[in-house]
C-alpha cells in the first residue's frame, strides 16, 4: 500500500500506477546525492503482507497503520552506514499474486523494471498468511531470471509477527528458506517495534554495499562482481622485507 497524507521529506511519489517508474529514477532524488554511494533497494510480496508498513515504520519509526492502495513510492533517505553517508532508495511496490497454475506469477511490468533497477531485496510475507509464504519461492526464482547470473541481496521477512495467535508460518520455515535463497530470515512486526525492522534493512543496505564492492558504485549488473585486490598492509610489506633481506644474506654467506 501507499503511505497517505504527508509524503515526508525526501520522498518521491508516483501518483497512479500510470506513473510508477515510467521514468529512469533520478540517483538521489530531493537530496544532495552522495556521490557513487547509493543503495537501491525493492521491497516485494504478496497482498496485505505490510510492506509499506515495514517502510514507514523502518524511514520514519512510526506505524501508522492505515494506507491506500499501493501505486508505488519511491523513498530516498541519507543514511551512515558503517560511519560513511550513503543516500538509500527504497521502492515499494504493489502486490504480487501467484498464478493458479503452478508457478506462475503475476507481476506487474513496473514491478519488473523495480527489480531489475533495484541492488537489494527485501522479499516481505505475513507469518499470518501461508499463501503469501508460497508466493517467496516463485518471486525469487523471477527475480533470478531478471538477474540471471551474481550476487542477489536479499532478506526474508515474515512480517506481522505481534500476531502470533494467528501464525500459520512456523519460524523455522522462514529460516530454511532464507537459507535456500542465500539470504538471513527476520521475523519483524512494523506495527509493534521499529528495532527488528530496522536492523532487517540495515543488514540488507550492509550486504549490498559489501555485493557493490565497498559502496564505491561498482555495479553487479551482468553478475559480474569481481573482489577489489587487497593492498598488503604493513606487517605483510615488513614480513617481504625481511624474506628478501635474509635471502641475501644466505647467499651472501654461501659464497
Ligand atoms: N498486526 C499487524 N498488522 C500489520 C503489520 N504490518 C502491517 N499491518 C497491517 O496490514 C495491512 C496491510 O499493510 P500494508 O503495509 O498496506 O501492506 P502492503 O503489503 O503494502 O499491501 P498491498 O498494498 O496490498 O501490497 C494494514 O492494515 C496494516 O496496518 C504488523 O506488523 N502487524
Amino acid at each position: 500500500m501507499r503511505l497517505t497524507g504527508d509524503l515526508t521529506p525526501g520522498t518521491m511519489n508516483s501518483s497512479g500506477s500510470g506513473n510508477f517508474l515510467l521514468v529512469p529514477i533520478p540517483e538521489c532524488p530531493l537530496l544532495d546525492c552522495v556521490p557513487n554511494k547509493t543503495v537501491k533497494i525493492v521491497v516485494l510480496g504478496a497482498s496485505n503482507v505490510g510492506k509499506t508498513a515495514l517502510i514507514v515504520r523502518f524511514l520514519t519509526k512510526r506505524f501508522i497503520g492505515d494506507y491506500e492502495a499501493n501505486t508505488g513510492a519511491l523513498y530516498s533517505r541519507k543514511v551512515t552506514l558503517e560511519g560513511e553517508e550513503v543516500s538509500l532508495q527504497i521502492q515499494d511496490t504493489p502486490c504480487v499474486t501467484l498464478q493458479d497454475d503452478a508457478e506462475g506469477l503475476y507481476c506487474q511490468e513496473q514491478i519488473n523494471r523495480s527489480i531489475y533497477w533495484a541492488d537489494g531485496y527485501v522479499l516481505v510475507f505475513s507469518i499470518t498468511d501461508n499463501d503469501s509464504y508460497r508466493t517467496i519461492q516463485p518471486l525469487y526464482q523471477h527475480v533470478r531470471r531478471i538477474h540471471p547470473s551474481g550476487n542477489i541481496p536479499v532478506i526474508l521477512v515474515g512480517n506481522k509477527s505481534d500476531l502470533l495467535r494467528a501464525r500459520q508460518v512456523p519460524a523455522d520455515e522462514g529460516e530454511t528458506l532464507a537459507a535456500a535463497l542465500g539470504g538471513v530470515y527476520f521475523e519483524a512486526s512494523a506495527r509493534e517495534n521499529h528495532e527488528g525492522v530496522h536492523a532487517a534493512f540495515l543488514h540488507l543496505c550492509q550486504e549490498v554495499i559489501r555485493a557493490l564492492g565497498g559502496g564505491n558504485g561498482e555495479k553487479r549488473r551482468g553478475g559480474l562482481h569481481l573482489a577489489r585486490p587487497k593492498s598488503p598492509n604493513m606487517q605483510e610489506l615488513k614480513r617481504r622485507f625481511r624474506q628478501v633481506l635474509s635471502s641475501k644474506v644466505k647467499s651472501a654467506t654461501t659464497l
